[in-house]
């Protein structure tokens, strides 16, 4: 096969937008600008990786703070608009691999209908508490302990088309609940309630000041509607690598082999062990810490903090990675720790793209939509092209 790069790596920092989409009004999301504030917030961000790739110059009429513009970038860099309807994880992965979710799923910001709880009770047996939008740490410590005396389940959602079950693990064994999210999930898959995700919410602890989610966490996301570059990759006899969450985002569909993580640090262990080892084709990682843990927790201190510790794991992938390798740093939606409310933002996300064969990056055009990186991946490997995006592979040069 005469591909360009022999292994591409894609790193998704969840959540880690670049400031508001063009659409951003229509989410009610004018002023987001996750990567942004943070950096204001931290006084700077020290990211001297990614710096180097040119992080700032993809805005340069307002670079991050602490993050100095390159003369000579050593990536090609720009940034990415979303088309699809919602601005969540699924909506995001999939758009990069061709498959933009352009048909809204249901949100729920009045709860979910009474026919849909009532199965989920007859089925599990455990009565429903809450049933609104909330934020997942502070849900539990609401009513952990009372779902400690109970065993009820607490059910949530979000600004996003998620159902969120969330059970201490000694009250509600872990299979059990994986069962009852399986049974919601499958209530779930077409209309009236076509919802995006049912997601196992498990945490630990004695009481509400030491409740603690474990990452036994679990996300039932849809079925893919139609096969995506995942699956042209796979086909094609093609190494893909998921690691974290990208097995769960799509079903298993088109990968080779998933790992589960712990964290971003157990993520990126994970793919430095991977790139050690010749494969040939994709490698997905998702980093979904900055999302979970500081993003809808609205710190945006801990997750400056946590983008600087990603970066300087970026010491240890570098050194792996020859001209053979193409390593792409991008993001799937925005959660801007300074912004209002707790839900995701409709933002640009960041795209760098890096090998050790190129000189010199320059800036890239920016892209209408995420499935740009498909249709680019798809032609190198010389595999069938989604039916949208534009590859920009022969610009990398
Ligand atoms: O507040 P927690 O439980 O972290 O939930 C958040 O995580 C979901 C998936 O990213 C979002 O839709 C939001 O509800
Ligand atoms: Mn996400
Ligand atoms: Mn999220």
């Amino acid at each position: 096969m005469a591909e360009k790069f022999k292994r591409v790596s894609i790193i998704v920092l969840d959540s880690v937008g670049i400031g508001e989409a063009p659409d951003a009004k229509k989410y009610d999301d004018e002023g987001c600008d996750t990567l942004g504030h943070i950096a204001e917030k931290m006084n700077g961000l020290n990211v001297p990786n990614m710096a180097a790739m040119g992080l700032s110059n993809i805005r340069p009429e307002k670079p991050l703070v602490g993050v100095p513009v390159q003369e000579h970038p050593k990536a090609f860099f720009t940034k990415m608009q979303e088309i699809s309807a919602g601005k969540d994880s699924m909506d995001g992965h999939w758009e990069m691999m061709g498959l933009p979710v352009t048909s809204p799923l249901r949100t729920f910001p009045e709860g979910f209908p009474d026919e849909l709880i009532k199965k989920i009770e007859d089925f599990s047996g455990r009565k429903v508490l809450w049933n609104k939008p909330a934020s997942g740490t502070e849900i539990i410590k609401q009513f952990g302990e009372r779902q400690m005396e109970t065993g009820e389940l607490i059910v949530y959602t979000s600004g996003d088309s998620v159902l969120q079950i969330a059970a201490h693990e000694e009250i509600i064994p872990l299979e059990e609940l994986y069962k009852i999210c399986t049974y919601a999930r499958g209530l779930t898959i077409d209309e009236p309630y076509r919802i995006g995700r049912v997601i196992a919410r498990p945490y630990v602890g004695t009481s509400a000041d030491n409740f603690t989610r474990t990452s036994n966490r679990k996300d039932f996301t849809l079925e893919p509607t139609e096969e995506t570059v995942m699956d042209f990759i796979k086909d094609s006899g093609l190494d893909s690598i998921a690691i974290g969450k990208i097995n769960d985002i799509f079903s298993g569909h088109g990968i080779t082999k998933g790992f589960h993580t712990e964290s971003n640090m157990d993520g990126m262990d994970k793919l430095v062990d991977e790139l050690k080892k010749p494969f040939h084709g994709l490698c997905f990682t998702n980093l979904v810490d900055f999302d979970a843990k500081y993003g809808h927790r609205r710190d945006p201190i801990r997750y400056g903090q946590a983008i600087e510790a990603f970066d300087k794991r970026l010491d240890e992938v570098l050194p792996e990675l020859s001209d053979e390798d193409l390593l792409i740093i991008t993001a799937d939606h925005g959660n801007d720790p300074a912004f209002k409310g707790t839900d995701h933002t409709r933002e640009f996300v960041p795209l760098l793209v890096y090998s050790p064969r190129f000189k010199e990056g320059r800036a890239l055009p920016v892209r209408q939509t995420f499935a740009d990186l498909g249709a680019t991946i798809a032609e190198n490997f010389g595999v069938r092209a989604p039916k949208i995006g534009t590859s920009f592979l022969n610009e990398l040069r």
